[in-house]
């Protein structure tokens, strides 16, 4: 039995495809996507640049409408912007008027979830990101790395089921971005969302993922499905695996193969 047949998937995307109409003319970003992801699974997607990745992830959570094919979760076709999905973009977007507390507060306060109760989970995910102890400092105070962590406590605040990342520690350096992975994978194991991730980084897919999605050149077509099977919580010392290497490795030929990287 495949992932596919075992349970009802969460996200289902059939078929979609999404064509914008610009002054120039159309851009096609995503051509006949098809896949499904289960419930508390990983799934990343890798792809060129420019391939149509934001594109799904916007498509995914109501944002933009495709304009073929169809999109259900949990079993409703996404017509509209959808509520209990969290989004973590590349750029942490906080309030720089408002306290680090006060930024994550903002997703209890726009959804009128109560706050006396929210505060508490608030301060209980600060700490769980190694931030006990910012609840009053600015976003000007932190660093990027800790700014982005902020990011990640405000799309958990409301609990959601799924969390949509666009290459979240796309602008951090090498180290924060390992420290970051490790946070997400916590996190992930800790509280069993639906994580969907989208990145350039081979290794950050490889380390984190249960299923990678290779797309291809835009407009975007899943070129190739590899499922990753290794123990979690994944020690960094896993990269230095054959296993590890293998995975990474069939990446990188489906790429060259592709004309994506180079060859020799
Ligand atoms: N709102 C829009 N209007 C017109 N074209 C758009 C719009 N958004 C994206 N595109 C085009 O669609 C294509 C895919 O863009 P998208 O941002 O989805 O790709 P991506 O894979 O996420 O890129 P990157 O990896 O560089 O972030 C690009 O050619 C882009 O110029």
């Amino acid at each position: 039995m495949t992932t596919d047949t075992m349970t009802k998937p969460l996200i289902e995307i059939e078929h979609i495809g999404k064509t914008y109409q610009t002054r120039n003319g159309e851009v096609p970003a995503v051509k006949d996507l098809h896949f499904n992801v289960h419930d508390g699974e990983f799934v990343s997607l890798l792809g060129p640049s420019g391939c149509g990745k934001s594109t799904l992830l916007m498509i995914i959570s109501g944002l933009v409408k495709q304009t073929q094919g169809r999109v259900r979760v949990k079993g409703k076709e996404v017509n509209e912007p959808r509520t209990d999905v969290g989004i973590i973009f590349q750029k942490p977007l906080l309030l720089v008027w408002r306290t680090i507390l006060d930024n994550i507060m903002l997703q209890a306060e726009i959804r009128k979830l109560p706050l006396n109760e929210y505060r508490v989970k608030a301060k209980e995910l600060l700490r769980l990101v190694g931030l006990e102890g910012f609840e009053n400092k600015y976003p000007k105070e932190l660093s990027g790395g800790m700014q982005q962590r902020v990011a990640i406590c405000r799309a958990l605040l409301h609990d959601p089921q799924i969390l949509l990342m666009d290459e979240p520690f796309g602008a951090l350096d090498a180290l924060t971005r390992e420290r970051m992975g490790s946070d997400i994978e916590h996190l992930w194991m800790k509280h069993k969302k639906t994580c969907f991730l989208i990145t350039h980084d081979i290794e950050e897919a490889v380390m984190l993922s249960d299923r990678v999605l290779i797309l291809s050149n835009r407009p975007c077509e899943v070129k190739k499905e590899i499922k990753i099977d290794l123990p979690r919580p994944r020690h960094w010392s896993l990269r230095e695996t054959q296993k590890f290497g293998e995975y990474t490795h069939q990446i990188r030929d489906v790429f060259t193969e592709m004309g994506v990287l180079a060859r020799n």
